[in-house]
């Protein structure tokens, strides 16, 4: 023996060719309820939900060398560098064994945005942009009670800056794209949702 050989260190994780991913990116500010629809999208279109801030955040809790940086950087409110995000994506993806993902709060940024499409290739079918007043947002994270790092007014006041400088220019980039999907994400859970399904329909004419 002696020969073999750690596969770790040079796994391809491009998908091969010939299997069509569908991705839908789902943007909107801290709050307006991305986690909340995703889980209704999954169990009525059969999609696999990827929340980049659930994966950093199990990241810090696996105890990895990054896990520190990760925390602090949530802490604060910052955008976690790409190249820690997108691995963790393709990782999830690739595990799944699905073709269709919602992709939960990213990309967040450009860097984001153009690190995904290098390494992967793959455009979003579309993004799914939920649209909240700022006051709303603030009223649901104080009370979303989840014990998270994140969700006090002082670090909240900072995402929502964030989200303004760096995540909005996205949905405009894909917006002059014609990709953006835009809905009234203010309104109770159950008529968001019904807007949603009218938006995922094509993935399962059926259910509207
Ligand atoms: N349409 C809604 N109306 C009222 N509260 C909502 C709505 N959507 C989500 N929430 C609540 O607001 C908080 C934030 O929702 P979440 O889905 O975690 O948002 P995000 O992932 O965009 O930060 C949660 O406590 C959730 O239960
Ligand atoms: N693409 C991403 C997504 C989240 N994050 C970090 O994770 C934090 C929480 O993201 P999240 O998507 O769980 O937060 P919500 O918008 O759901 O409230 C962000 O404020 C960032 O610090 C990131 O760095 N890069
Ligand atoms: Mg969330």
């Amino acid at each position: 023996m002696g020969t073999m050989v750690d596969a770790s260190k040079d796994i391809d994780w491009s998908f091969p060719g010939d299997k069509k991913i569908t991705v839908v990116f789902v943007l909107g500010g801290p709050g307006s309820g991305k986690g909340t629809q995703c889980a209704n999208i999954v169990k009525h279109f059969g999609f696999t939900h990827l929340s980049a801030g659930d994966l950093l955040r199990a990241e810090i809790k696996s105890g990895s060398e990054n896990g520190t940086m990760i925390a602090n950087m949530i802490k604060e409110g910052k955008i976690v560098p790409s190249e820690v995000t997108v691995k963790l994506l393709q990782k999830a993806m690739l595990e799944s064994g699905n073709d269709k993902f919602l992709i939960d709060g990213f990309p967040r940024n450009e860097e984001n945005r153009t690190a995904f499409e290098n390494v992967t290739k793959i455009e979003p079918e579309f993004v799914l942009f939920l649209d909240c007043p700022e006051e709303e947002m603030e009223r649901r994270i104080l009370n979303r009670n989840q014990g998270r790092d994140d969700d006090n007014i002082e670090t909240m006041r900072k995402r929502f800056k964030v989200f303004v400088e760096s995540s909005l220019p996205v949905v405009e980039y894909y917006d002059s794209k014609g990709k953006v999907r835009k809905i009234d994400a203010a309104k109770p859970v159950d008529e968001v949702f019904e807007a949603v399904k009218v938006i995922f329909a094509p993935f399962n004419p059926e259910v509207v």
